[in-house]
């Protein structure tokens, strides 16, 4: 059979930001299900910005096999682990510090290297193979759930508009050096990562929003960093809004708006 052309995204706007967050844990756990059900794990990348306080609605779930999670970080700053700019440690705060999920099942970079991205990368790229390439055939890794943010100027993971990591086909993990966004120093999962995975899901909020994410689902020739998000069929594409950041955002999706899905 021809490869089949991606699926449009589904959409998912809520009144406020509690029920965003809710759903957002429903959404979690049925991912998690679902990948144990047929991998007997769940792989699970996650961004840092506003999204860590997003997952709050994990703490107490029930159903959740946290022995059977496996976390990397879809970009991380180049700061040890502590840091307050550190993703492992916004995530670490505001969820996985209060669920038991073994700390070796967290995939952190490795706080000796920070002196030598090259280095840095190319080691948490090899965590990645350690885990996906055994049993998997596929030249990328394939994560059964990535969580992404998206910034004011349409950038997800550190992959920012205009940036030659945005053409990046063959590293799993690449470093920067000049993120617009600081901290400048990086390392990200680049597009081939993104787009194998099972499930993508973006998670915006805010009025600040409106127009990127407009731009983003209505101008996809664009090429802004979001709309490359795009992973291939069966791979699906989530979008969760609150009705601040959905306002101006596009019908041309599965979900449309108003949407009031309970999942
Ligand atoms: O490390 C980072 O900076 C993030 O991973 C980044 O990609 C973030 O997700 C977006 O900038 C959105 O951030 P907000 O949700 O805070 O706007």
């Amino acid at each position: 059979m021809p490869p089949q052309p991606p699926a449009p995204p589904v959409f998912y706007s809520f009144p406020d930001t509690s029920k965003l967050v809710d759903s957002l844990a429903n959404f979690v756990v049925k991912a998690q299900k679902d990948a144990i059900e047929k991998r007997g794990k769940f792989t699970l990348a996650l961004s840092g910005g506003s999204l860590p306080n997003n997952l709050k609605g994990l703490i107490g779930q029930e159903g959740v096999q946290w022995d059977k999670w496996e976390i990397f970080f879809c970009d991380e700053r180049v700061v040890p682990l502590d840091h307050e700019d550190s993703n492992f440690r916004a995530c670490n705060d505001a969820f996985l510090s209060h669920v038991p999920i073994p700390r070796e099942q967290i995939h952190t970079i490795d706080e000796s290297l920070l002196d030598d991205l090259d280095e840095l990368s190319d080691e948490y790229e090899k965590q990645l193979i350690s885990l996906f390439a055994e049993k998997n055939a596929a030249r990328f890794p394939v994560f059964d759930l990535i969580l992404l943010g998206m910034g004011p100027d349409g950038h997800t993971c550190s992959l920012f508009p205009g940036h030659e990591l945005l053409l990046e086909t063959d590293r799993w993990v690449a470093y920067l050096e000049d993120s617009p966004k600081p901290p400048s120093k990086r390392i990200t999962f680049t597009y081939p990562v993104i787009n194998h995975a099972y499930r993508v899901a973006f998670v915006v909020a805010g009025e600040s929003k409106q127009d990127m994410l407009h731009a983003v689902l209505d101008q996809p020739e664009e090429g802004l960093p979001c709309s490359r998000v795009r992973p291939a069929a069966p791979g699906l594409v989530f979008w969760f809004a609150d009705d601040a950041a959905a306002k101006k955002a596009s019908t041309n999706v599965a979900c449309h708006i108003p949407c009031r899905c309970s999942n």
